[in-house]
């Protein structure tokens, strides 16, 4: 399979402090990865780091081969969802918010059905019911996973998600488990839940910014 991300030796810096150090892993296409480690450690830098949000202060990321450029940024920003522990929906209801990037010039003529919305809101355990509810009225789980649904629908193939089984009852957990299963999906994940990271083919442990192990 092909490598994805790779990370050679990178180092990152925030706040006049390095945050990651000296780290380097591969992760191929349609892998499912989990960053473990205690709070602090830099688990989400990693995520963050690939979206640009940090700069890289040594070392080099790769994305699809390239260095981590401009270019190479918007190009995972084009196909990547990060699914954060409070998504922001941006709308009034759940249905406005899973279809507001439809309205943008690079998603239109794409809308999705409402036999596929429906469709990909069972498979994250959600009932339809949840379309017509005020956004701020939906739980922070629902919300990760509407995000997820948004992204779906979108087409999205590489997510980026921190602790998105945290807040779910074994039900919605199995049905985000089982989402994720897909192959064609890959995954860079921060987790403490034992669910998730037995369903992940590898495990990195941080510490202090640095890769302590995987597995
Ligand atoms: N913008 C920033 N400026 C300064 N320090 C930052 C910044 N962002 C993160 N840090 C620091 O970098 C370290 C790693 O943060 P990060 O959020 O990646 O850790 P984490 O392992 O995901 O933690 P948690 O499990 O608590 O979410 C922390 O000490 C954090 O305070």
């Amino acid at each position: 399979m092909t490598i994805l991300v790779r990370f050679d030796r990178v180092s990152v810096a925030a706040g006049g402090r390095t945050i990651l150090r000296n780290l380097s892993f591969d992760i191929r296409e349609g892998d499912k990865a989990v960053f473990r480690g205690q709070s602090g450690s830099g688990k989400s830098t990693v995520l963050k780091t690939l979206l640009g949000v940090y700069p890289v202060t040594a070392g080099c990321v790769y994305f699809s081969g390239k260095p981590l450029d401009r270019d190479a940024v918007t190009a995972i920003r084009a196909c990547a969802a990060y699914i954060g522990q409070e998504p922001v929906l941006g709308a009034d209801t759940v249905r406005d918010a899973l279809l507001l990037p439809f309205g943008f010039r690079a998603h239109r003529g794409k809308m999705p059905s409402a036999d596929a919305l429906a469709e990909t809101l069972a498979r994250l355990g959600l009932a339809p019911s949840i379309l017509d509810q005020d956004c701020v009225r939906v739980s922070g789980g629902e919300k990760q996973r509407i995000a997820i649904a948004r992204a779906q629908l979108l087409g999205k193939r590489l997510y980026l998600l921190d602790e998105v089984t945290s807040a779910l009852d074994e039900e919605s957990k199995r049905a985000v488990l089982d989402f994720f299963g897909d192959p064609a999906l890959t995954v860079l994940s921060v987790a403490h839940d034992p669910a998730w990271i037995a369903r992940c083919d590898t495990v990195f442990e941080l510490e202090e910014g640095h890769l302590a192990g995987a597995a």
